[in-house]
């Protein structure tokens, strides 16, 4: 069974839900021929919300965001957007969106792309701004043709922050970018959430969702698998990891060592790296209990929680389990 962990007592359940869901999902379902992409999902999202969308390759994520953004229209269910369609939102100007695919326009120049993005937005901001806050003021001349990877996701950026959206839609908006322009592309994400707009990116940088996101989703084959804090997720996934150092590993009979600590209660990872042992528990009290009991002498033994990236792979992999 697929269980689904929601949280009480975070910022949307005060203010932010007064105020109206942003987003709303109830029971979509969407197949292509026999692959269901989203598998009866239902979700809320806030205004002043940062949300990653999470999941491993194939999760749905791209197919949820075409749903959100009316490109897709789902089999069953409704998907509303501040109370409409997605499309009226869309039309009203309360939508930006950063997708992956769609080429840009590539005879023009930056500037006049966002000019052009400006211009057809009901609510524009002054495209100087606009530039200015991507980032791209200085290469507001060049042709989109001849932009790196990194400039072209900034100029995708400023098209999706061209006016007053109340929602900003993002999928995997950082790929590409190196360093500083990530810190500045998460700086001006968080003054839009700050002004009460609501923001939905999906990632695979999973230490970005760690660090920006209020809420993290959990997609697994179309479903919402946890739904919380990131420190919600990383409690949920409910493994520790130990490190230590083991002396026993480098001195005659190491084979039978190691085979003892294969067989410690609770593990669900082990890593040898020369007298090195980094493992996962799922009760790390007990399972460094067990190897005090082995009659071994660990050396800087440490327990530590598990990284939102850990999390994330324990709890889908659990999933795949049960569902195997
Ligand atoms: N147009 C399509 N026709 C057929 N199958 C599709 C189509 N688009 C997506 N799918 C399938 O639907 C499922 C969900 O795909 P989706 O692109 O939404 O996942 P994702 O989480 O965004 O994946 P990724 O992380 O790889 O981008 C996958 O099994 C994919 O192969």
């Amino acid at each position: 069974m697929t269980t689904t962990e929601t949280t009480a007592g975070t910022a949307r359940g005060t203010a932010a839900e007064a105020a109206g869901s942003a987003v709303s999902f109830d029971r979509v379902t969407k197949a292509y021929g026999d692959v269901v992409a989203v598998d009866g999902l239902s979700l809320d999202l806030y205004p002043g919300e940062t949300v990653a969308l999470l999941g491993p390759n194939g999760a749905g994520k791209s197919s949820t965001l075409d749903l959100l953004l009316g490109l897709r229209r789902p089999d069953s269910g409704t998907v509303s957007v501040f109370g409409t369609g997605p499309r009226e939102a869309i039309t009203a100007g309360r939508v930006g969106a950063m997708l992956q695919s769609g080429g840009l326009m590539d005879e023009v120049t930056v500037g006049e792309l966002v000019r052009l993005a400006c211009d057809l937005h009901p609510r524009p901001y002054r495209v100087q701004d606009v530039l200015a806050a991507a980032g791209i003021a200085q290469i507001a001349d060049r042709r989109v043709n001849k932009l790196s990877g990194g400039q072209e996701q900034r100029v995708r950026f400023a098209l999706a922050t061209a006016g007053a959206n109340d929602l900003i839609v993002l999928d995997e908006p950082t790929t590409g970018m190196d360093v500083t322009a990530r810190q500045a592309f998460w700086a001006t994400m968080r003054e839009q959430a700050d002004q009460g707009r609501a923001v939905l990116f999906a990632t695979h940088y999973l230490e970005e969702a760690d660090a920006i996101a209020d809420r993290v989703l959990v997609l697994h084959r179309g479903r919402l698998l946890a739904d919380g804090t990131a420190a919600e997720i990383k409690a949920r996934a409910g493994a520790r990891k130990v490190s230590f150092d083991l002396d026993e590993l480098r001195a005659d009979g190491a084979a039978a060592v190691e085979q003892r600590l294969r067989e410690l209660p609770f593990l669900t990872a082990l890593d040898l790296s020369g007298h090195t042992v980094r493992l996962q528990s799922t009760d790390a009290d007990a399972t460094v209990y067990a190897l005090y009991g082995l009659g071994v002498h660990p050396r800087n033994l440490e327990v530590a929680g598990l990284g939102l990236e850990q999390a994330f792979v324990a709890i889908t992999a659990a999933e795949e389990a049960r569902s195997a």
